[in-house]
């Protein structure tokens, strides 16, 4: 039998979940994991497409739920790929991206993490600052290849605290923090 969770992460992406999932649980919070192609809206703004997409997946889950919504913006690039993150990444990838960039290479990573149950609403969001690379270096997912956070000279794909820094961390802090304090008064 499966086992049930309190909360769920809905995605189709299992390495969101992965990273979602060692995060939480250093908080001491537990995340069961529906993989699920959501409901995404067109929209310039990632709240929407975020609050939007975490209703849909709580309809189809019925319990309380996370949904995450991301995007890396370069600066150069007036903030593109943004909300188009993951079209982008499906189509062009992250050499097309390199094919676009000269000098100027600044972007940042921004996570959006929205909590859905019966009553609730309510998203969290955090950026993370960095530079992408001249090519791409390391072995991991998505953007991670090309992605150097601040102050480092790594990209994400070769580091290995990555879910100590990283935008999924500082969002999902974030949500821990007002998570926690709503379980603490509910029991009161
Ligand atoms: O089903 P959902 O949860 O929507 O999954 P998704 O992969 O479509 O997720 P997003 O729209 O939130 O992500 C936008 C893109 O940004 C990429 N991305 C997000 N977070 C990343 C990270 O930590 N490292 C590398 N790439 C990341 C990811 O691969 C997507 O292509």
């Amino acid at each position: 039998m499966h086992k049930s969770f309190d909360l769920y992460f809905v995605s189709s992406n299992s390495h969101k979940y992965k990273e979602a999932k060692n995060i939480l649980d250093s908080f001491g919070i537990k995340l069961g994991f529906l993989k699920l192609t959501l409901e995404e809206i067109q929209s310039n703004s990632l709240k929407e497409i975020a609050e939007n997409k975490a209703k849909d997946a709580f309809s189809k889950c019925k319990k309380p739920i996370i949904i995450e919504d991301d995007g890396l913006f370069i600066d150069s690039l007036n903030g593109f790929p943004g909300p188009y993150s993951s079209y982008v990444f499906r189509t062009i990838g992250n050499n097309g991206i390199l094919k676009l960039l000269s000098s100027k290479r600044n972007a940042k990573f921004v996570s959006l993490i929205t909590y859905c149950d019966k009553k609730n609403l309510k998203t969290f969001d955090a950026k993370l600052d960095g530079t992408i690379s001249k090519s791409q270096k390391g072995k991991g997912w998505g953007y991670d290849p090309i992605f150097i956070p601040k102050n480092s000279r790594k990209t994400f794909a070769e580091i290995n605290h990555k879910n100590e820094l990283s935008h999924r961390f500082k969002a999902l802090k974030k949500f821990s923090n007002w998570y926690l304090h709503k379980l603490e008064s509910n029991d009161r």
